[in-house]
């Protein structure tokens, strides 16, 4: 049965430098965050056909998307094999041996590069990452051998769980199931993912691996080999550290569906902490965002005089280049978008 606040999150097969380790002491006296267990939805009984599991599946991810606007993926198809053999490609892709020639081929040479390569080496960042356009056209590089393909694999399964995703929020937030398709026209949405590699070769210039943000789009999807560095700041205003046990999807609720429910779902304020360069870990961090074209505003069931309206509408791409970055670098624009609290 879907429980939200009772499986174990802890990962003893995986290395982790969240805790109690002296190589974290002193980022965790700066960046220090509690363990606080975070909701787990089991995707499968989303779509149980019992009816009593289904709709208590879908309680719980009303009040995971509600009251915290993340929640770790657990059941959702996507086989462990997979993801071991897409982190092995990834991996592969970092390889210090082989890197000068991927980052000269990879670095950015134009604003419309589908496939890119970034170093951030600063004392307020820290990562390496590869940016693909996974959506609505796969643009994956060609070499390590066999690494395109499970990209391609990874994406393609991870599509389908979005879209499942979209239709259970739909129904949670009272619609038909296509509603959210519909509103951010998924069919031709448009994804950003990035492999990123904290530290980046190793070398870390500070403590901070990524500074704290929102993201733009309908919802994150995340995985990561090793536990740890990833914190999340509730909507009460605590720090958390984020344990995603084995092959689980950490889902984070993206801006635009904050802007569509006008604020009734959140995203949430997240950064990453690294260490000492002691513990290399990858994460696979995929923007899940409406099509390039399409308006998103405060869908009408959402406003009402209680709740005005409490953001500008926009299309996605408009929003992707409001801080003045291209549609891949792009970042949050939703204080641009937020409308001044006419309460
Ligand atoms: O690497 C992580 O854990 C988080 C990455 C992230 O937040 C992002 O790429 O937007
Ligand atoms: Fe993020």
């Amino acid at each position: 049965m879907a429980n939200i606040s009772s499986l174990s999150l802890q990962n003893p097969s995986q290395p982790k430098f969240t805790g109690d380790s002296s190589i974290m002491a002193s980022a965790i006296d700066l960046y220090s965050a509690c363990d606080d267990a975070i909701p787990t939805i089991d995707y499968s009984l989303l779509f149980s056909n019992d009816p009593h599991q289904r709709s208590l599946a879908l309680e719980y991810l009303g009040q995971a998307c509600h009251h915290y606007g993340f929640f770790n993926l657990v059941n959702h198809g996507i086989p462990d094999k997979l993801l071991d053999n897409f982190f092995h490609g990834i991996s592969e892709f970092f390889d210090p041996m082989m890197l000068d020639e991927r980052r000269a081929l990879y670095s950015k040479k134009d604003a419309m590069d589908r496939i890119r390569w970034v170093l951030r080496s600063s004392s307020g960042e820290n990562r390496e990452y590869l940016k693909v356009i996974s959506h609505p056209n796969y643009h994956f590089p060609p070499n390590p051998s066999c690494f395109s393909e499970v990209l391609g694999e990874y994406h393609k399964e991870m599509r389908k769980i979005v879209v499942g995703l979209a239709r259970a929020v739909s129904i949670n937030l009272g619609f038909e199931e296509d509603y959210i398709e519909k509103a951010f026209n998924l069919k031709s949405g448009f994804d950003v993912s990035a492999m990123i590699l904290y530290p980046p070769n190793h070398i870390s210039k500070g403590e901070m691996g990524l500074p704290e943000h929102t993201d733009p789009g309908f919802i994150v999807t995340l995985v990561q080999n090793v536990d740890g560095g990833l914190q999340i700041l509730s909507h009460h205003g605590k720090w958390i550290n984020v344990q995603i046990p084995p092959h689980a999807i950490l889902i984070q609720l993206g801006d635009h569906l904050e802007i569509l429910t006008n604020g009734k779902y959140k995203s949430h304020i997240h950064r990453v902490v690294v260490a000492k360069n002691e513990v290399e870990r990858i994460s696979v961090a995929t923007l899940h965002g409406p099509s390039l074209e399409k308006s998103v505003r405060p869908a009408p069931e959402f406003v009402d005089e209680t709740h005005p309206q409490a953001y500008l509408g926009m299309t996605y791409k408009q929003c992707l280049e409001a801080n003045g970055d291209d549609e891949i670098e792009s970042q949050s624009s939703l204080h641009l978008i937020k409308l001044p609290n006419i309460n």
